[in-house]
């Protein structure tokens, strides 16, 4: 089986992909994995550190860029969509699975124009306009969250659950590696927090007392990590601060208590690696997702929200030592999370792709 994934730009569309694209391979030796995207999007410095092919293609938004950049986007389109027709053509791709980003629309609409099978796997519980649009011509709708199912066609959807990546999963099977000092993984999505970073460093100053018990990996993103860096060593807290964790199954594993962003690949994550966290939906994301992305899981006890406007080094340092200082409750909210995990959502989309594929073929050849 040939699959072509499409989509990124940032990490919370290209990993599900990458975990899927993950399965696929291991599936059978015969069976082949081609991502489209952009030269801009994550994708370009990920796909091929993880091994897989890419083939990139000109293609921007057309949302929130103004009436030039709308126009220059819908004018792109038509050339982007034969692109990807071509690329179906000469890769014999069986099925294209979209998985969000700008790669994801002209080549999932390609698919539909080649009569082939065709799906997407939406991670929030809220879909994004693009996403809703395609839900209408993909042969099938892939979800992570109830919620988002009232917006696709019913006999369209399969809520498996969003695909995690193979070392994250292993991490799932390890046991907790044991440490002495508490330790926090604060991270901002795949592309770092300012509002988080900032409010970290205030909390260290006021968790200083308890320096000698706390150690914190800290991503930041670009542009924060050299103050974010200062910010730790001023407070006189033990922090590794990076700009990107490559390893996140480290990361994880060796983490008490996870502070991030709500995106839904990352709660997903959370609840297989079976972590507490203190979570702070991006407040600008569209319709407002992440927060109702975080409901989940807060309402199920597995986390603590902090809504953006009421962020401050003050609220954070309570919430971490109130949780520090409570092992039984952070306990509890590691069995919640751990009991929303889906660990099994990359081999489920691998299924349906197969008879999709199948189906395909007999329809062709009856
Ligand atoms: C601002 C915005 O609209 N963001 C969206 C974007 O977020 P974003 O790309 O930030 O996505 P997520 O938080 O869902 O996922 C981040 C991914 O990056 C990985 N990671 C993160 C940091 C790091 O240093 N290393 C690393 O590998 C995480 O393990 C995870 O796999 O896509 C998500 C999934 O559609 C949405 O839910 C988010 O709302």
């Amino acid at each position: 089986m040939k699959v072509v994934i499409a989509g990124g730009g940032t990490g919370g569309h290209l990993f599900p992909g990458i975990a899927l694209a993950e399965e696929v391979v291991t599936r059978h030796p015969s069976n082949d994995v081609l991502f489209v995207g952009t030269a801009r999007g994550i994708e370009a410095r990920v796909v091929p550190q993880s091994g897989f092919k890419l083939e990139l293609i000109d293609v921007t938004g057309v949302k929130g860029r103004g009436l030039k950049g709308l126009i220059g986007g819908l004018l792109r389109l038509p050339a982007a969509v034969l692109r990807c027709m071509t690329i179906l053509r000469e890769y014999q791709a069986d099925v294209v699975v979209g998985v969000g980003g700008y790669a994801s629309f002209p080549m999932v609409f390609a698919g539909f124009l080649r009569g082939m099978p065709t799906a997407i796997q939406e991670q929030n519980a809220l879909p994004g306009l693009t996403n809703r649009l395609l839900g209408k011509i993909a042969r099938t709708v892939f979800i992570s969250f109830d919620e988002a199912a009232r917006f696709f066609p019913k006999d369209k959807v399969h809520n498996v659950g969003n695909p995690i990546r193979k070392a994250l999963m292993e991490n799932f099977l390890r046991p907790q590696e044991p440490h002495e000092r508490f330790r926090i993984l604060i991270f901002g999505g795949s592309q770092g927090a300012h509002a988080i970073n900032v409010a970290a460093i205030d909390a260290a100053r006021k968790l200083a007392p308890m320096r000698d018990k706390l150690e914190i990996l800290h991503q930041t993103g670009a542009a924060d990590r050299e103050f974010t860096r200062k910010g730790y060593a001023d407070a006189g807290v033990r922090a590794e601060v990076v700009e990107f964790i490559d390893d996140m199954s480290r990361a994880y594993a060796t983490s008490n208590l996870v502070i991030c962003r709500s995106g839904a690949t990352t709660l997903s994550e959370l609840t297989v690696c079976k972590k507490a966290a203190i979570l702070v939906p991006f407040p600008y994301a569209a319709d407002n997702h992440q927060e109702v992305n975080a409901r989940s899981l807060v309402e199920k006890g597995a986390a603590v929200m902090i809504r953006q406007p009421e962020l401050d080094g003050e609220r954070l340092a309570s919430e971490i030592s109130s949780l520090m200082e409570d092992p039984s409750r952070l306990k509890k909210m590691e069995r919640a999370a751990g009991l929303l995990g889906r660990p099994e959502a990359a081999k489920e989309i691998a299924d349906v792709c197969v008879n999709l594929v199948y189906r395909g073929r007999e329809q062709g050849a009856g």
